[in-house]
């Protein structure tokens, strides 16, 4: 069980202009932190805070009461992150874009090769393993991406928009999926513009 907070977080890209601003936000544990807000908000920009991606000019970023240092340790401590627009190799396969990072974070390659399998065949995409990313549709795409976000297993789980490019049926999968990892104890702060999808979970974070 891992609880990500940000406290009195400042991010900023340009002086006096922050993005956030004496930030607050805890993901805890089997919850869905929906974020909203208009393009350009900072949706992203606490995505990645969260992630260990932006280090913060004030202010702390915490998983369990201990302080997050950089990507590295993010991943080691099982916070995964979803990115805006896929962030997919697509001269490799679907199977390869979510079997390498398994294999690179050092699972054995059986047990990879099961969990991509089953991460894929979650998102309706077993069809489709052996296809080249960039041969996939847009849709199909993201929903890969969703897969090798899942088969991570991580403790926190950040999305980011990762629903943009699908129709309604699999916008309603990926949304069951998310709050499939709620109830095994994932914490999940998903990043929408679907006021729908924004509902649905347990609450709401609307930036400015
Ligand atoms: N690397 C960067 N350098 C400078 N400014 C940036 C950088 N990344 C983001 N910004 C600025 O920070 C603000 C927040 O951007 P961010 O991408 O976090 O918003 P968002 O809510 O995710 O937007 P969208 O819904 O369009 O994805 C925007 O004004 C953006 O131009």
């Amino acid at each position: 069980m891992t609880f990500l907070k940000l406290d009195g977080v400042t991010v900023a890209y340009e002086p006096d202009r922050p993005v956030l601003a004496d930030f607050v936000l805890s993901a805890y544990p089997g919850r869905i932190i929906a974020v909203t807000g208009p393009s350009g908000a900072g949706k992203t920009t606490l995505l990645w805070t969260l992630a260990g991606l932006i280090r913060p000019q004030a202010g702390e970023v915490t998983a369990d009461g201990e302080p997050l240092r950089g990507r590295q340790d993010a991943i080691a401590r099982g916070v995964a992150l979803i990115p805006q627009g896929n962030g997919l190799e697509a001269t490799l396969t679907a199977s390869e874009n979510v079997l390498l990072p398994l294999i690179a974070g050092g699972m054995p390659g059986e047990e990879a090769e099961t969990r991509t399998a089953a991460a894929l065949e979650r998102l309706g995409l077993s069809g489709q393993a052996d296809q080249l990313v960039e041969e996939l549709s847009g849709g199909q795409q993201q929903r890969t991406a969703v897969a090798r976000g899942l088969a991570a297993n991580a403790k926190v789980l950040l999305a980011d928009e990762i629903t943009s490019e699908l129709d309604a049926v699999n916008r309603r999968l990926v949304l069951e999926l998310l709050q499939e990892e709620c109830r095994r104890g994932v914490a999940v702060v998903f990043a929408t513009h679907d006021p729908q999808a924004a509902e649905a979970c347990d609450e709401v974070v609307a930036l400015a």
